[in-house]
């Protein structure tokens, strides 16, 4: 049987093996369900990073995970134990399972192969059997649900706006349908309307796919806006995690309520912020 969660991350510790060493992620567990969006807060330093990395196994020397374990549920009612994969296994985990989108993924585009081709080769790659057509149809049907429009099939990377390729990084990410997808920081580089309408999309195209988000910012506010849960981190830990109404509304932890502080946009009128969605709501 499915599982209702997607990943179970337990008692889970990243250190930086470096003099002294750097307790990067102390002891967080968490699970995140399928199909929800989970927003990782807190300030710089505090281990958001360490922690997505850690449980796709991306992470290098000097970092070691040091306990804990990682498991993802798969839609087949399998579980992958991710901290016991070998590396063939890993590899075909990340694209099959698992995508990740980073700040600077519009820049990993290579600039003299059109966008459409390098769409096509990841299908080539991880899906050899499908026949050419499929794969053209495949890859300007992604470019519509990301935005782009398939009429930029044949379009270089110069030619597109930072939005534009951050899109198509995010349809590549989509193009084997991974029931995991790990955004870290995914628009920061970008403006801010550009920003909100690829997330907004983002959630659309989650409800559609039905795969789960991790999304790492230390946009408070806007995690307040797409996410369904929020953990939020300091030093390391998980010091909150609950859902994003109820960390708005009803912060427990004394650091998470600083942290909303910290945002002009959020401390003013409450009428004024509103979740996506709920248009109309105090
Ligand atoms: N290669 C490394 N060697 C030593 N320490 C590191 C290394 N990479 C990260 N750290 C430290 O680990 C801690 C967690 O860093 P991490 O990048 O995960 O935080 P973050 O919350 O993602 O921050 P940011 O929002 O700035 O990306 C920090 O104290 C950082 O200095």
């Amino acid at each position: 049987m499915t599982s209702e969660n997607v990943l179970t991350v337990r008692d889970f510790s990243v250190v930086y093996d470096v003099d002294p060493p750097v307790e990067a992620v102390v002891d967080v567990s968490l699970e995140l369900k399928r199909g929800e969006i989970l927003g990782l807060a807190g300030e710089s330093g505090c281990g958001k990073t360490t922690l997505a990395y850690g449980i796709q196994r991306l992470l290098k020397p000097p970092a070691v995970i040091t306990s804990g374990s990682a498991v993802f549920h798969d839609e087949s009612g399998t579980d992958i134990d991710l901290l016991s994969l070998d590396d063939a296994s890993l590899r075909r985990f990340r694209w099959d399972k698992a995508s990740m989108v980073f700040q600077g993924a519009m820049n990993a585009l290579n600039p003299v192969m059109a966008i459409g081709k390098q769409l096509a080769d990841v299908f080539e790659t991880h899906r050899p059997d499908m026949s050419r057509e499929e794969r053209t149809q495949e890859c300007a049907h992604l470019l519509d649900i990301v935005g782009v429009g398939r009429d930029r099939l044949r379009s270089y990377p110069h030619e597109l706006s930072g939005g534009m390729r951050q899109r198509v990084m995010i349809a590549m990410a989509l193009a084997l349908r991974p029931q995991l997808m790990v955004m870290d920081e995914p628009t920061t580089a970008l403006d801010v309307l550009v920003q909100r309408e690829i997330l907004l999309q983002i959630s659309d195209l989650r409800e559609e796919f039905g795969f789960s988000v991790v999304f790492i910012t230390h946009d408070l506010p806007l995690l307040l806006e797409i996410s369904d849960r929020i953990a939020v981190m300091k030093a390391g830990r998980i010091v909150e995690l609950d859902t994003a109404e109820n960390i708005y509304h009803r912060a427990q932890h004394e650091y998470t309520r600083r942290l909303l502080g910290s945002f002009p946009s959020l401390t003013g009128d409450r009428g004024g912020f509103l979740r996506a969605g709920e248009e109309g709501a105090a």
